[in-house]
């Protein structure tokens, strides 16, 4: 099989803020794709994509719609962070029982918005930690369902809002004021929420710590997003957020030839066989994404059209719900994670 010539070195990080976590993200994904030997950047294609790609900041910026809760302030806060503790499962799609067809995150959001609105109190603290598992099966459509991978990906979402209750508490006391204000900072903000274990996306490459910190990233982005819709918006340093390493932007990426896959990485995934999470090519393909989402901002903003990675990550994910992206041909890589 051949091996992919790296089309772009990149090892440079973008600023020497080394213990900065967002520039760990970038340095570290930097090494992954200069080592990468399965994933590339086709750089040309990347320019092209430049160029062409929508500006869709308005809707990129909303966080309302159908399918979520938005309503009392500090319900609609609740909402917003379970959604962001559980904002994982794309390795489970085949699994689940999905009410919003090709969306295992719109299945989620719209459940949970429905229960949210039943019972306002679901979604307090002390009930996020008392959790039981035939709750959780029933709050998200799954309760019917026997697949083994869904009670796991149902035991994994318990866990994790288990972790949310006692994160409000034991580190805000339950004060939602408290969580408002740190939201004023991306990188408080990240370093509050990384307090929470299963938030920690770090993975290891070469013997090398990898930071994604996907979920966490995604979650400031929708506070900055809900923050705007109730005033409390000013978060600074928005500008630091590198892309939601999913398999979702990196699909729409590779369709769009900006990720190249080697032959025999390509062969796998489009035989529909699942990567391990933290092997060598899920690496790379995460890596080259939020590489790929870097250079593409800072294309744009030397031709003066600022974009910040909330709203190309939005567009990114956003499209790969688009029949264009979804042809029976075109499958995305498929890995059972609680980091996407
Ligand atoms: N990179 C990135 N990944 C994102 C999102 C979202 C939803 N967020 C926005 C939606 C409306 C608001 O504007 C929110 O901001 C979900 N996912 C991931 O997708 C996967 C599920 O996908 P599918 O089964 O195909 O719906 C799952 O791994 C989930 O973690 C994003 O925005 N960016």
């Amino acid at each position: 099989m051949t091996d992919i010539a790296l089309k772009m070195p990149v090892g440079q990080t973008d600023n020497n803020r080394s213990n900065d976590p967002f520039s760990k993200v970038i340095s570290s994904c930097s090494f992954v794709v200069d080592n990468a030997r399965d994933v590339a950047i086709d750089d040309n294609a990347l320019s092209h994509f430049a160029r062409t790609m929508p500006r869709n900041g308005k809707v990129a910026w909303q966080f309302s719609g159908r399918h979520h809760y938005t309503g009392e302030e500090s319900l609609t806060l609740r909402y917003v962070l379970c959604i962001g503790a559980i904002n994982f499962g794309s390795g489970y799609a085949h699994d689940l029982i999905r009410s919003v067809p090709n969306s295992t995150y719109y299945t989620i959001a719209s459940l949970l918005k429905d229960a949210v609105t039943r019972d306002p109190e679901i979604v307090s603290s002390q009930r996020l930690i008392a959790l039981t598992m035939k709750e959780v099966r029933e709050l998200f459509g799954q309760a019917g369902n026997d697949n083994p991978r869904a009670t796991e990906l149902m035991a994994q979402f318990r866990l994790s809002l288990n972790e949310l209750g006692h994160w409000l508490i034991d580190r805000y006391d339950d004060d939602l004021d408290a969580v408002i204000d740190d939201t004023r900072s991306t990188h408080t903000m990240l370093q509050s929420l990384l307090r929470m274990k299963r938030f920690e996306d770090v993975s290891l490459y070469d013997n090398k710590q990898i930071y994604y910190y996907k979920r966490a990233q995604l979650l400031i982005a929708d506070l900055a997003r809900v923050g705007r819709e109730f005033g409390w918006w000013n978060t600074v340093g928005l500008e630091r957020l590198t892309i939601f390493a999913d398999n979702a932007v990196a699909h729409v990426l590779r369709q769009l030839g900006v990720l190249v896959y080697s032959d025999r990485l390509a062969a796998r995934i489009d035989a529909g066989e699942y990567l391990e999470a933290g092997e060598r090519a899920e690496n790379e393909i995460r890596a080259a994404s939020v590489i790929a989402g870097n250079i593409l901002q800072k294309t744009l903003a030397a031709e003066r059209k600022w974009s910040t990675i909330l709203e190309i990550d939005h567009y990114l994910w956003d499209v790969s719900h688009e029949p264009e992206f979804r042809r029976p041909s075109m499958r995305r890589h498929m890995c059972r994670t609680i980091a996407y």
